[in-house]
């Protein structure tokens, strides 16, 4: 059968991790795929000594390897979003396919993308842009397509959970360890997507999408960072069996679907608690299959071209199929046009921090204000001053209750007079 050739644009740290598999394991692909894959063009501004690409046909310019004929899949590896959705549109426009790693590309244009591809009867591929290494889109698209999803929740940004351990257990400075996670090649260009939850919140969108066949609504999520998180909280959260993870969740109710980045607690008992370093972990809940839990590397060279490769070989294997073979490109034929609902209606436990002068006043005081909403108490610890100069700390573990009525009652908790400050609020999942 005649090779399909891919041409590959960007030659970064995916890129070059995508002509390595390529080269090094092209006996069992071609096994795989049924035909040889060959890299028929590369696109990239310079060369990368992380990789071979003597004897390849390389151009200084990503949009000839878009408008190349020989060329049936191209690769996007460049990142970003502007010349990332002209480059696709252009390949599409050419009648190629597409495998990308880019989150941001499809969690923001991937309705255009989308169309236009359907219209080409061409496909496009993005099991590299969640969760990196892990074949989590394979699994919700495929795997578990006889489900009604219930909900999913994971820790899908390597460079923020790396970042939270080595803090954690090295005790090391936030910059310290980003800065290592970009020598790494962890980090998105712009590192802030990592830390402040917008990368977490591209790829929470396109999962929330193929598991409860809903449009993309990155616009909706709802986006916390990393930040703020303190060492008192790290070492709070232990002492009460927890643990902090920076999760995506979403959830499915009567009202709508909820969609939220955040810091959140969760028992330490759970097996994603565990879940360390640039690992990254999704637990899937389907009404028959229970809780699935899907763990692996979710950024770096090799882990992510692993994902690369993997849509190139099923896209070579079906390329002389009809389209109408191929998956859907949001794992539903039929979108139902759902709403995300607003943060305040979502209902969760909380951790509350809160800073104060007099004590036991205090406590009394809080204790009312969350008993008059009907917040109910769980756990409570007090803590003395550290220093001198410090204050007493009151920590308390909530049942679950609309965000709405908990913001009411910081508000209020904020303004007595025997407390300090703003009172920390991390939310609290106990995923079962
Ligand atoms: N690094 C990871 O672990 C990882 C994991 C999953 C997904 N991704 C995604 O993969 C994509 C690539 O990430 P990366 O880490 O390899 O980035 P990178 O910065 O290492 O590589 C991007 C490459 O594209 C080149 N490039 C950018 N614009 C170009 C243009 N107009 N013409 C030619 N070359 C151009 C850059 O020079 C660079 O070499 C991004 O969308 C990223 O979000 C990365
Ligand atoms: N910057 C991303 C790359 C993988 O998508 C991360 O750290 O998870
Ligand atoms: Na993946």
């Amino acid at each position: 059968m005649k090779p399909v050739k891919v041409g590959i644009c960007g030659l970064g740290t995916v890129g070059s991790g995508t002509v390595n598999v390529l080269t090094n394991n092209a006996q069992d692909i071609a096994r795989r795929a049924g035909r040889e894959i060959i890299i028929g063009q590369v696109g990239a501004r310079r060369d990368n000594p992380a990789c071979d690409t003597s004897g390849m046909d390389v151009s200084r310019d990503i949009f000839a390897v878009a408008k190349n004929p020989e060329i049936d899949i191209v690769v996007e590896l460049i990142g970003g979003y502007d010349v990332a959705r002209e480059l696709v549109l252009t390949a599409i426009e050419h009648g190629k396919h597409v495998v990308t790693a880019n989150k941001a590309l499809i969690a923001v244009h991937g309705d255009e993308i989308f169309a236009a591809a359907e219209a080409k009867g061409v496909s496009v591929m993005y099991e590299a842009g969640v969760a990196g290494g892990i074949p989590i889109i394979k699994a919700v698209r495929e795997g578990l397509a006889a489900n009604r999803i219930n909900w999913l929740a994971g820790i899908i940004n390597g460079t923020g959970n790396f970042i939270l351990t080595e803090m954690r257990d090295k005790g090391r400075d936030f910059d310290d360890v980003l800065k290592e996670a970009q020598q790494l090649g962890y980090a998105e260009a712009d590192p802030t997507f990592d830390v402040e939850g917008i990368d977490a919140a591209h790829k929470l969108t396109i999962l929330s999408s193929i598991a409860y066949g809903i449009p993309l609504q990155f616009e909706r999520c709802y986006t916390e960072g990393i930040g703020n998180i303190t060492p008192d909280d790290v070492e709070y959260a232990e002492e009460l069996g927890y643990r902090i993870k920076h999760l995506g969740v979403s959830c499915r109710s009567e009202n709508g679907i909820d969609l939220r980045v955040h810091p959140t607690m969760i028992p330490v008992a759970r097996p994603i608690a565990t879940v360390d370093g640039v690992l990254n972990a999704v637990m899937v809940n389907g009404d028959a299959v229970g809780d699935t839990l899907y763990v692996g590397a979710g950024a770096g060279a090799g882990p992510t071209a692993s994902a690369v490769v993997a849509d190139v070989v099923d896209l070579a294997r079906a390329i002389d199929a009809p389209a109408s073979a191929r998956v859907n490109h949001l794992a539903f034929n039929q979108i139902d046009d759902v709403s995300v609902l607003p943060m305040e209606e979502v209902e969760t436990a909380y951790y509350l921090r809160i800073e104060a002068l007099d004590k036991a006043g205090v406590l009394a005081n809080v204790a009312s204000i969350l008993s008059e909403r009907g917040i109910n108490i769980e756990a409570i610890i007090q803590k003395e001053p550290k220093d001198e100069d410090k204050m007493a700390q009151i920590i308390l573990l909530t049942h679950r209750i609309v965000e709405k009525t908990m913001n009411e009652a910081i508000a209020e908790i904020e303004a007595l007079a025997s407390t300090v400050g703003q009172v920390t609020r991390i939310r609290v999942e106990h995923l079962n």
